[in-house]
């Protein structure tokens, strides 16, 4: 892997495509609507347009770049977006709007001084696991709590025994643990509400105000400075952040389970095998919450995130039904294709 994160298969997938010699593999990180800034292992931030030509067909080729996608770039052309892997995708009415690609690790930042409300937090740690990408929750604005690792601690039991880091940006706590979690090549994504520190924390991570420089350099510090508001930045130790607008709304969508494993692992001890977690004898999710060891709180957020995602399965399979008779693309190529840069 290299300092920007590029895997041997990724760079195989390109050779694959067999472009010709000039393009080459790059990532993206910003999207502007349709203007990009890319950067590869050897030049610093360069605006890119996504080609009008669509010449390879397939899920990702047709897709549109998200920061932090390796893509095909032929001079200033995005040709064709390279498999993609830690994809982070917010479930929409619409469908699964991808947000941010080759994602190792999810950072997941709640300020719990000012917000005591824990249960939205599943929501993006399902996001997290239905891409398959590790999570780490920060007790964000440490400095505002009085005992750190009492809360630290409840925290975590509430969310199932999520690994929970206590930060300050203020005081720096917890920053080089941060750090370590981000070795060089890796990509971590913070996601979180509007307002929990995340910047805040990318710029202390930084060790600069990236609303002045913003910059994504080589670590070689032979990249250009270039401000750009948010995205992919490369920290001083070498590892990638992608700082990511509060997101407002999370919606779930699929099999919420994989994001509530200590609660699946407890329901796979009931002694029916259909039990439905209420007052069945042998309920071994039951008898957890009343012997302390799962949050009633972590439970009742199951149930709901549960019948909120198979409501939207309902939703959407009704919407396939209705739109079953008109034309499909070929080669399975998600209608629409390419959406053109301006
Ligand atoms: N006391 C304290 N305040 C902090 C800390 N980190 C951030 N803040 C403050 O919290 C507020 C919000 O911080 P931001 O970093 O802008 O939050 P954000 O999550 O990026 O918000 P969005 O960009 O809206 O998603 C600012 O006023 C920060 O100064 C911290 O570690 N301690
Ligand atoms: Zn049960």
């Amino acid at each position: 892997m290299t300092a920007l994160g590029l895997r041997p298969r990724t760079a195989r997938a390109l050779q694959k495509l067999e472009l010709g010699g000039t393009a080459k593999a790059a990532r993206v990180v910003s999207v502007d609507r349709g203007r990009l800034l890319m950067v590869d292992d050897g030049t610093g931030p360069i605006p890119a347009v996504v080609s009008g030509t669509v010449r390879h067909r397939g899920r990702e080729a047709t897709a549109f770049p998200v920061t932090g996608d390796w893509v095909a770039l032929d001079g200033d052309r995005v040709l064709a977006v390279l498999p993609r892997v830690g994809l982070l995708q917010r479930p929409t009415p619409t469908g699964p709007e991808p947000l941010v690609a080759h994602v190792d690790l999810v950072l997941v930042a709640h300020a719990l001084a000012e917000d005591r409300a824990v249960d939205r937090l599943p929501r993006f740690t399902a996001l997290a696991a239905a891409a398959g990408v590790p999570v780490v929750v920060l007790l964000t604005k440490a400095d505002l709590l009085d005992d750190v690792e009492a809360e630290k601690a409840q925290l975590s039991f509430e969310l199932g025994g999520a690994k929970v880091l206590a930060v300050s940006s203020a005081t720096g706590l917890g920053l080089d643990a941060v750090r370590a979690l981000i070795p060089i090549g890796t990509t971590a994504a913070v996601l979180g509400a509007s307002g929990a520190g995340k910047s805040t924390l990318a710029n202390a991570l930084l060790g600069e105000d990236r609303q002045k420089t913003g910059a994504v350099r080589e670590d070689d510090g032979r990249g250009r400075h270039i401000t750009v508001r948010r995205d992919l930045l490369a920290l001083p130790d070498g590892g990638l952040l992608i700082d990511t607008p509060g997101l407002r709304t999370v919606g779930v969508r699929g099999d919420v389970r994989a994001a509530f494993q200590d609660i699946a692992a407890l329901a796979g001890e009931c002694r029916f095998a259909d039990c439905a977690h209420e007052q069945e004898p042998g309920c071994a999710v039951q008898e957890a919450i009343g012997d302390g060891r799962l949050a009633a709180s972590r439970f009742a957020t199951f149930l709901s995130l549960d019948a909120e995602a198979a409501s939207v399965a309902a939703r959407e399979t009704a919407g396939r039904r209705k739109a079953g008779s008109g034309r499909r693309p070929r080669d399975g190529a998600p209608a629409g294709g390419w959406r053109h840069a301006d």
